[in-house]
């Protein structure tokens, strides 16, 4: 079967995105679809043997919302949101004239989302503005102390409507990312593993981020990690509300806004190339 996608990247998080809607890709595949996808991801993410990608992202109809959104790691495993995904995802379904406006609704099983497209005076998109919805954490008891590789780490889990574990770090450049990154990814705390993001602090409105993804490993950025990292650094009293986060990709700009409670995001995101790949 030849499989037509567009690879695209948020500074740096690189996806393949494929329009499956009415099954377009999937219908033919007597496999159940969840197994499809994750077979999919696993093969086209290589970056040896396959387009090479942190993840696969899928276009789907929707019943209530403009467009479903379903994101599967280069590791085969689905996540419920991507940040950086959702950006790009936002951008095709705009410059492919799939959906006619600039803010509409995308159905992931984080919930509904809004990607506000921002475009110059040539009608180019500039930028992405997502509305994240609403984070989620123990109000007491979203931080603790967890021991991995003999060294005992605070940190301060926070959902995305996928799960992050943020540790703030005097150094990020002393910090083995891969080593403890991996081992709390897979720690039994975490039932469903979860993200790890690692925080040096510049100013109360500006941080420096590196990113152990859950299924992935280490991503030059990842945009559901940006946002709870600042709410876990507003949660430690160490962030104004509004930060600058900057990542070994870019600087993404994120608001958790008092009024409703909604974190955004807003960055850039950047088609690659078009393609076409038999599998
Ligand atoms: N690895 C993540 C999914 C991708 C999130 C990240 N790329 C982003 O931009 O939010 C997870 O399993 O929850």
């Amino acid at each position: 079967m030849i499989i037509n996608f567009e690879k695209m990247e948020g500074l740096g998080n690189d996806f393949v995105i494929i329009d499956d809607r009415k099954g377009a890709i999937s219908k033919d595949h007597d496999q159940e679809k969840n197994s499809f996808y994750a077979e999919l991801a696993v093969k086209l993410c290589s970056r040896n043997f396959g387009i090479g990608a942190d993840g696969i992202i899928l276009l789907l109809e929707s019943e209530k919302e403009d467009a479903g959104f379903r994101i599967f790691n280069s590791d085969g495993s689905e996540a419920q949101m991507c940040g950086n995904g959702m950006r790009c995802f936002a951008k095709y379904l705009f410059e492919k004239k799939i959906i006619d406006k600039k803010r509409f609704t995308v159905e992931t099983l984080a919930g509904v989302v809004i990607p506000e497209v921002i475009t110059n005076e040539s009608g180019i998109v500039e930028s992405i503005r997502v509305d994240m919805g609403i984070p989620a954490f123990e109000p007491d008891q979203s931080s603790f102390e967890l021991s991995v590789n003999g060294q005992s780490f605070h940190l301060t889990a926070v959902s995305m409507g996928n799960p992050h574990a943020v540790i703030f770090v005097n150094n990020l450049m002393d910090t083995d990312v891969e080593l403890h990154g991996r081992a709390i990814e897979n720690h039994p705390k975490f039932p469903e593993k979860t993200n790890v993001e690692f925080i040096e602090m510049v100013n109360p409105s500006q941080m420096k981020m590196r990113v152990w993804e859950r299924g992935a490993g280490e991503t030059l950025a990842c945009g559901t990690g940006a946002c709870a990292a600042l709410v876990a650094a507003c949660i430690n009293e160490k962030s104004e509300r509004k930060a600058q986060i900057e990542l070994k990709g870019g600087t993404l700009d994120i608001e958790w806004r008092a009024s409703n409670n909604h974190i955004y995001k807003t960055g850039p995101a950047r088609s690659v190339f078009t393609g076409n790949i038999e599998v």
